[in-house]
């Protein structure tokens, strides 16, 4: 089944003179396994995309299907209750809670849920150390290297196997070796079932998804596999 698709969504903001349009009617779908990176100029709409497709945020016309549910037909808490156990979000303010350890923030979505604290401690020791830092389980966000937070951020968006993946530039400031090991989870992740999408501005980021969107001014400009053709795109545009 397609785990994300968007069909002919529109977003806009504000009104009047200063409504900016930022998609056009879009229309893509990521199937389970699939890696899709979104690439595009500054401003051209990638994070309102990663935003409408978590259901962070609503579209102005258009719909957003997460496993074929129209997610405006979900109430708040249903709307809620798929965010937590569907959705795993890596986005570049990484949200980790700063008075929980590693552990208890990749646990935090289970408990939510409803999993007891032990069984969710144990999932989330696992996911911990899927990303090989269970070392680092009881140590505080702030005692942890950026890359380090990276990793504890990623296991918290594919604990519970999560089927769609949502990632905001997820290498941020990471040295280059850092961010490909991030990159490379985030490949076995939906390798590993998972449908995932990635916006990033770098190319060789984009190498790892199975084919790149590219937006402009709000629309779908081209879809097309990964590299070359991305960089071709690319350079284009600049
Ligand atoms: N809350 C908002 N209010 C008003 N305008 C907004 C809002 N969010 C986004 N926009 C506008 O919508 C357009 C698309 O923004 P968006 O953040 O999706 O682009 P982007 O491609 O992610 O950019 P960047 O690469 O710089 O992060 C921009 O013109 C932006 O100024």
């Amino acid at each position: 089944m397609t785990v994300l698709e968007l069909r002919d969504v529109h977003r806009t903001h504000g009104a009047g003179e200063a409504m900016v349009h930022a998609l056009r009617g879009v229309s893509i779908a990521v199937q389970p396994g699939e890696l899709v990176a979104v690439m595009g100029p500054s401003g051209s709409g990638k994070s309102t995309l990663l935003n409408l497709a978590g259901g962070l945020d609503g579209p102005t016309g258009g719909e957003v299907f997460v496993e074929g549910t129209a997610i405006s037909q979900l109430s708040r808490r249903s709307l809620a209750a798929l965010r937590r156990r569907a959705i795993g979000y890596v986005f570049q303010d990484l949200n980790l809670l700063p008075s929980l350890t590693a552990i208890e923030n990749v646990a935090l979505p289970l408990e939510l849920d409803g999993m007891s604290v032990r069984k969710a401690r144990a999932v989330a020791a696992k996911a911990l150390d899927d990303v090989a830092i269970s070392e680092l389980a009881l140590r505080f966000p702030d005692e942890m290297s950026g890359g380090q937070q990276q990793r504890v951020a990623i296991a918290r968006a594919v604990v519970g196997e999560r089927r769609l993946v949502l990632a905001d530039e997820p290498t941020g400031a990471l040295d280059s070796q850092t961010g490909e090991s991030v990159l490379r989870l985030l490949r076995a992740r939906c390798d590993a079932g998972a449908a995932g999408v990635l916006v990033t501005h770098d190319a060789r980021h984009a190498g790892w998804a199975d084919r790149v969107i590219f937006l402009r001014d709000g629309l779908v400009v081209d879809a097309s596999g990964p590299l070359p053709e991305a960089e071709g795109l690319l350079e284009a545009a600049s």
